[in-house]
Order: structure tokens, then sequence, then C-alpha cells
């Protein structure tokens, strides 16, 4: 649900977060607004003794960080973006700016100061209009904010200050704290916008894109800026600060700066809505013309960094010149558009990525750093066994895809740490850890998928190819045939079902069902997260014996028992009574004679008012990873991903009907039906 209409006013557009924080994608993500990650190589260390305010500094450095990555892109992502938004929150008190901690003890001075006190966050927020102008250089126009927010801490003691540093939240935070997570046990009252102390005063970014594109006669300077051979500082000196008289409020009074600071701005005319899936919306029947086959490829998040960036200066060649260098002179004959090429190089550059996961997932590099942070990559190298050359390739690719940072250590010598993305997923022992799911794709969705072009042409799965057996029986004979293939697959699951447990148990409002019976459970992930939300309801995990006597390796310590195994094979055996069925990444491995099959069998099994939970990753025309899901169940069994409306037909078959959809935002989307 696009909240603010000015965002779909972005849709269409290349929009570009300059910026590593997790907490600004997410933040922005939720918006609905599609846009790239492209984390700024500009060092924070401009001199705060130059500005006279706390704000203006994390103006600038949110300027620096954005002209950073608006500048690069033509030169290393080979297209121009046509937004770049930097941001820059810092922490005020007693006149003392506070950014990120730079360990503990720093941490601890922080907090201290902050303990029993008010101080001020502010964000810094500059958004960048790029546009090419008919002599193909580009022309920057700048609209820059700040948004303060009070915050008042408790008064904090030693022992909390110290448990709070422990927990390692400070790290990555200015101010040494994180107040939407553990640190929000340390405020007392915050004045002002919440996301603001997060990271990214959204209201106020959204009524200045507003002032932007909406604000008619706003006539500016059409001072055009000099392009990118100026650097950063004068570039900005030299902007025309233009009030923007429609949004102008008493600068000295207002926590905000609602001054327009843009030199110029253009208009953008007319734009698409951008995609949005309701939270929850009924599937309609046949001869729906819902919008889902709407082809928008849209842009992937792709994170780069320069593990070997200095300050950024103006590059000694011009950027124009430089472009022409990197894609030679085929512009000035019409030759493809930056755009495009870079879209066709990043596809083909996926595979290369992927794989550069896998090995370093393989590899231990996740979990080596989480244990021993900023080690160069001779230590990595030793460390893993393995080359110091080939070392350093696979950490700087991990760098440029936002898996790993990196630093200049005080030996001059580049080190390496886990970023948040990899601390979140790829730590063998973290909650939400992928790394099962991610053996299962190197080990096993990689070979098959060598053999695409077998699968398109045969429309088979392609198990006898990639591993020399023959695959009657879809799991016995492939996922199943051997104990650790069985662990690895089993382990894979596992992960997924951690990681969208949650969200599917939790799509509707399940309170009315005591019994339920997760068909081909597996390792009961996604039961264990329904009997959380859930505290009335009781769940049988079915599966196939195989499964069930391995299950037990994947139970929570502290597992409720109302969770409970029973072997069997839901095609062949009775299958156990429940009010709600559930199908969990079940169906897309079935193709549709079979799916009705079982959609009869657990229908015989229903009683009126029964009814079934289906998680699945639905196609829906744009989405990249529900297609590329679909051509993985092609390699790998018999299914298929299917759409809302595939779903829906194939229920009604069997007296299940209003059918609800819940679009979870993560890899599974929800379907609920009842049974008529
Ligand atoms: C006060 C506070 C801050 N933060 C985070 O602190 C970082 C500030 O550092 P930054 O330099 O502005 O951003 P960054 O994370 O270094 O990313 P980048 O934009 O690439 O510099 C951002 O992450 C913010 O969310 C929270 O998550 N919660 C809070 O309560």
């Amino acid at each position: 649900m696009v909240l603010n209409p000015v965002i779909s006013k972005l849709a269409g557009k290349l929009v570009v977060l300059a910026s590593a924080s997790p907490r600004r994608m997410e933040i922005l993500r939720n918006t609905g607004l599609r846009f790239e990650v492209v984390p700024s190589w500009f060092k924070e260390t401009l001199d705060k003794e130059k500005f006279k305010a706390p704000y203006e500094y994390a103006v600038e450095t949110a300027k620096h960080k954005a002209l950073e990555v608006a500048k690069r892109m033509p030169l290393n992502h080979l297209k121009t973006p046509d937004v770049v938004i930097g941001a820059d929150t810092i922490v005020a008190v007693d006149g003392t700016i506070l950014e990120k901690p730079v360990d503990k003890n720093d941490a601890y001075r922080m907090l201290s100061r902050l303990s029993g006190k008010e101080h001020s966050v502010y964000t810094g927020v500059v958004i960048v209009l790029c546009h090419e102008n008919e002599n193909k250089s580009v022309d920057y126009r700048l609209i820059d904010f700040y948004e303060e927010t009070k915050v008042k801490f408790a008064d904090l003691s030693e022992s909390m200050l110290w448990e709070y540093i422990d927990s390692g939240e400070p790290m990555d935070k200015a101010g040494g704290y994180g107040i939407q997570a553990l640190g929000g046990m340390l405020v007392e009252r915050v004045h002002g916008d919440f996301l603001n102390v997060v990271g990214f005063p959204l209201n106020h970014f959204c009524k200045q894109l507003d002032i932007v594109f909406n604000t008619s006669g706003l006539l500016l300077s059409q001072e055009i800026l000099a392009h990118s051979e100026t650097n950063v500082s004068s570039l900005a000196s030299s902007r025309i600060q233009q009030p923007n008289p429609a949004a102008m409020t008493s600068p000295d009074t207002s926590a905000k700066s609602d001054l327009l600071k843009a030199s110029c701005f253009h208009q953008t005319h007319g734009s698409q809505t951008s995609p949005s899936a309701s939270p929850v919306h009924k599937v309609k029947k046949n001869g729906d013309n819902s919008k889902e086959d709407e082809h928008t490829w849209p842009l992937g998040n792709s994170c780069s960094t320069n593990p070997a960036a200095e300050n950024t200066t103006a590059p000694s060649l011009s950027s124009r010149e430089q472009l022409t260098e990197v894609i030679g002179t085929q512009r000035e004959d019409n030759g493809p558009q930056k755009d495009d090429l870079q879209r066709i190089i990043e596809l083909m550059d996926g595979f290369k990525a992927s794989k550069a996961l896998f090995t370093a997932s393989r590899l231990g590099v996740f979990d080596l750093l989480q244990s021993r942070p900023e080690l160069d990559a001779a230590q990595v190298a030793q460390e893993i066994k393995a080359s110091v050359k080939g070392t350093q390739c696979l950490l700087d690719a991990c760098v440029s895809l936002g898996l790993l940072r990196s630093r200049e250590s005080s030996c001059q010598k580049r080190v390496y740490m886990n970023a948040a993305l990899a601390q979140g997923f790829l730590l063998s022992d973290a909650p939400h850890s992928l790394g099962g799911y991610i053996q299962h794709c190197d080990q096993t969705v990689w070979p098959l998928f060598t053999h695409l072009e077998c699968a398109v042409r045969d429309g088979t799965h392609q198990h006898e190819k990639a591993f020399g057996k023959k695959a009657n029986d879809l799991f016995q004979d492939t996922l199943y045939n051997n104990q650790d293939i069985k662990l690895r697959f089993m382990s894979a699951m596992h992960s997924i079902a951690k990681v969208t447990g949650r969200a599917v148990a939790t799509a509707f409002d399940l309170s009315r069902f005591k019994t339920a019976c997760d068909l081909g459970g597996c390792t009961g992930a996604l039961a264990h997260e329904l009997t959380k939300a859930h505290p009335e309801m009781r769940v049988t995990v079915f599966d196939l014996p195989t499964v069930v006597e391995m299950s037990g390796r994947f139970s929570p310590q502290h597992s409720e028992n109302r969770v409970s195994f029973l072997a069997g094979d839901f095609f062949e055996d009775e299958l156990p009574k429940a009010d709600l069925y559930i199908l969990a990444r079940i169906l897309h491995d079935w193709p549709d004679e079979k799916v009705h099959v079982l959609l009869r069998r657990i229908a015989d099994s229903c009683t009126s008012g029964s009814a079934v939970l289906i998680a699945e990753t639905m196609l829906d025309g744009r989405k990249p990873h529900a297609a590329l899901q679909s051509l993985n169940m092609l390699v790998q069994t018999e299914g298929m991903e299917r759409r809302e409306r595939q779903f829906a037909d194939l229920l009604c078959q069997h007296g299940f009907g209003d059918v609800q959809v819940v679009h979870t935002g993560n890899f599974l989307d929800a379907l609920i039906a009842f049974k008529m």
C-alpha cells in the first residue's frame, strides 16, 4: 500500500538509497517504494568544528554520501540514477556530536553522557536529482533538510549500561543505541518523529518530495550546477539556495528545516502507480483481470562498496571522459543505453554473485569473521585453508555485495568484518540463519540448474543428469536417498521455515482452529511458530517416516508440547483429523493432477468450517524471486509455482472457497480457503 501518493511519483524512476543502514532500507521499503541500495564510500570525517550547529554537520555528511554515489554510478554501474537519497543520523548532547561508537568503551562513554538527560537526534537528508542533459553530462540538483527529535534517557546503572553494550547493539548506531530495539528500554520520553531517531524522517521526506514533484509555479533559479568535475564542497557552496515560498517556515524556530534548498529542480510528469500488495485481499474467480500479469522488472537491491575507497574527490578525468572511456564511443552512434547495458551486466553477473555467497558460506568466512572480526585476507586465508589471492578476491566480492564490510587498519592493512546482512542471515547459529538453504542451493540446486536447458526442453526435473541417479520417487530417490543429502535438505527447509514461519503463522486470525495438521511439515519449524502465535492450537506434523525420524535434531530446546509428529505418506495414508490443514511449500512440488489427489484427500478429511492454509511463493508477473523459484521447481521437481487464481481454481474444485491471500513481504505468501 503506497501511503503517500507522492512516493508513487518515483515509480519507474531509478531511485537509489546511498546507505548501508538496514533500518533506512526497511523504513523506505515499507512504503512500497522500489529502490536500489548503493552504500556510499564517503568517509564520515568532516571537521565538526566547522559547523555552527550539529544538524549542519549531518546535512553536509548526507550530501557527501549522496553525491558520491550519484557521481560513481555512471562510472561503476554504467547507469545514471534519477534520484539518490543520502542520510546521516547523529546524536547531540551538551553541544557534542555523537556518531557510531568505535568500540565498547566508546559506547560506554556515549551512553554515560546520555544517561538521565535529554538529547537531540538529528537526521540530515539530501535528495539528489540527477539529470542527464543534452550534451550527456549530468546535472545535480540538491534538496536537503534535517529533522530533530528530542529523546530523554532514564538514569542508567553501570550494570544496565554494560549489559546493553555487551548485547552488541550499540556498535552500528549513532549515540550507541537503537531506540527501535533493546535501546528502547533506555528511553523515558520521545518528542518528535520516532523514525527520525531510527534513521530516516519518513514524513518529512514525503513532504519534501511533495514540494519537489508537486509544487506548481515554484520558480527557482534555473542555475544549472556544474557537473562532476566540481568536487563536493565547492559544488555545495556554489549551489544557489532559493527558499521555497510555499514551504518556507521561520527557519530559526522550526525543529525542521523546511527551506527547500535547491538550485533548481525538474518536474516529472505522470507516473504509473507503483505496484502494491494489499494486506489481505480476496482472490476473484476466473475472469479476474487483475494486474498481476503486468511485467515491470523491478530493480534489484544492489549493494556495492569499494574496499579501497578513500575520501571521494572528483575523479581526475571528468565523469563524461571516464564514461566514454568505460563504454567506448558507442554512445556517439546511439549504442546501447547505459541503464540497459547495466541491467544486462547485472543479470549476467547474477550467478557469480550467488556462487560467491555460497562459497564464502561453505568456507565458513562469515562464522570466522563473527568470532574474529577485522582479520586481513592473509589471516582469513590461513583459517579457511585457502590461497591468499583467492581469499582476497572472494572477500572483496562479498564486500561489493554488501555481505562484508572492510576498512583500513591502523597498520595500513585492509581488514574485514561481517555486514548486517551476514550477521542476520549467514551465521550458522543465527536465529534466522539461511545457511542450510544456502548449502542446499550450492550442493543440489546449482548442479540441477546447469541442466536448465534440458529441463526447459523436456519439461522434467534433472536429477539423473545432475547426479547420475534415476529418480522414480521424487523424494525417496533424490532428496532423501542418503543421510547427508536428507539432512542437508531438511536443514534447508528448516532455515526457510524459520525465516518465514512467523509471517505465515500470523498472516490470518487462526484463533478458531484448535487442531492443525502440517502436511509435509518436515522439521516442525512452522508448527512451532503456529503454536507460539496461537496458544490454543495443537499441531501435528505429518511427514514421511524417514523425515520424522530425524526431526528431533531440529526441535527447539524449549519446544512446546503442543507440536507432535506422525509418520505417513499424505498421498497414501489416512490423514490425521484437524480443523486446519497446512501446506507450506508442498503444492509447488507437484503437477496439478497430484495436487488434485491431495486436495481431495484433505477435503474428505475436513468438516464444514475447516480450512486449508497454503504458503507458497506466488507468481504475480512482477517479483523475480517467484518466477525464478518456478524454474527452481522445474529442475528439481514435477511441480511449479502458481498464481493466486490458479490456487483458487484448484481449491474450489474440492469445495473450498472464500479464498484470502496475504503477501507477507518475505519468501512466502499465505493463502487460506474454507471448506464450504
Ligand atoms: C539513534 C539511532 C541510530 N540508529 C542507526 O544509527 C546509524 C547512524 O549512522 P549513519 O552514519 O547515519 O548511517 P550508517 O548506518 O552508518 O549507514 P550509511 O548511511 O551508509 O552511513 C543508522 O544506521 C541508524 O539507523 C538506529 O538504528 N537507532 C537509533 O535509535
